[in-house]
């Protein structure tokens, strides 16, 4: 069996190791430009076209990470990138739950104790004990349930947050309503006083976070986006955080990355902005699943993970 590697910056020479180890009957490589060598398995973040555009044969595409809407982007873009009728997988959790949960109670609790105002407060040495929310007036909603969205969801309820989640089907998450459907969006957004938006990019979310969603929001709302620059109107942000219907954001990630250094973001006192780095792919717990995945291939049975090209995540 022959496997290939690439990515852009992950050190090349532990995945192949790491591969090999676990896949002993395996034969791993790194590809390089030119490579057209026999293939049946490719682990790949951002490929070039001449890499996969003509192997049809390979049994299965992993994509290194949970998101595969840039790969999906990059076969819009040069048609072959990803041949036709080879199976895409994507990573599913691989320690990016805990690493994901970790990120979204940080900030919930940030602003939930309204620790973002008194850091400003304390710029200007201003000794102001501010009212505290209240628990019950601090609706927590997740848009997207899926590996993540459940379980930031599970621990915000551990922690006593009133939490509902939007996603496409309905879900049943102990302690959390769920909402589902174009249908129940408004539903979903009114009262919601702290959003934190989970979903993947697809044609159906791209730009879903703009100011007629911010204003259907509890007032004085906050905003959590760790899942794609692309989902949020950034100049809408802007504008509803100036019209008070947005009290504050944390922003992981953006519509261009890394973020211009005249962007006004870097420096709004309301926004915080972290360098996509909600949760990143952890090579150990990533090659563990990649190689159960290729076992199952191998002996017929069914990889989890499988990424609908069609719908888009
Ligand atoms: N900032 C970061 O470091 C990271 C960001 N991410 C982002 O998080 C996203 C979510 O990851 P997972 O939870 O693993 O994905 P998932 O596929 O398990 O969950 C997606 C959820 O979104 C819902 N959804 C999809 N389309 C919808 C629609 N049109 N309407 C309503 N709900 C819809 C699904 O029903 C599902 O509940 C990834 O696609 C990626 O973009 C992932 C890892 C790290
Ligand atoms: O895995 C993903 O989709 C990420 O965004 C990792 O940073």
């Amino acid at each position: 069996m022959n496997i290939l590697f690439y990515h852009p910056t992950f050190n090349p020479e532990s995945w192949v190791n790491g591969l090999a180890q676990r896949l002993p009957q395996a034969q791993v490589r790194v590809w390089q430009p030119g490579d057209d060598a026999p293939a049946d398995y490719a682990l790949v973040w951002q490929p070039p076209r001449e890499m996969l555009a003509n192997r049809s044969g390979l049994k299965g595409i992993f994509a290194l990470g949970a998101g595969v809407d840039a790969i999906l982007a990059q076969e819009r873009q040069a048609p072959g990138t990803l041949p036709a009728g080879v199976p895409l997988l994507r990573l599913e959790d691989t320690g990016m739950a805990q690493q994901m949960r970790e990120y979204v109670l940080a900030y919930v609790l940030r602003f939930f104790r309204r620790m973002d105002e008194y850091q400003l407060q304390q710029q200007q040495k201003q000794w102001q004990p501010l009212k505290p929310h209240r628990q019950e007036r601090f609706t927590i909603g997740i848009m997207g349930a899926g590996v993540l969205g459940q379980q930031v969801a599970q621990a915000l309820v551990a922690l006593g947050f009133t939490v509902r989640c939007w996603s496409r089907s309905p879900k049943q998450i102990a302690g959390v309503e769920s909402f589902h459907g174009r249908e129940n969006l408004p539903a979903f957004l009114h009262e919601t006083r702290l959003l934190v938006n989970l979903l993947p990019n697809t044609p159906e979310t791209v730009g879903i976070l703009d100011l007629a969603l911010m204003k259907q929001l509890a007032s004085q709302a906050y905003l959590i986006n760790a899942a794609r620059g692309a989902h949020l109107k950034e100049g809408d942000l802007l504008t509803a955080l100036e019209q008070g219907q947005v009290a504050a954001a944390a922003l992981d990630v953006f519509a261009d990355e890394p973020l211009a250094r005249m962007h006004p973001f870097w420096s709004h006192p309301r926004v915080t902005v972290t360098p996509h780095i909600a949760a990143v792919t952890l090579p150990s717990q990533a090659m563990d699943q990649i190689a159960a995945n290729i076992r199952a291939i191998e002996q017929g049975g069914t990889p989890s993970g499988q990424v609908d090209r069609e719908r888009g995540y």
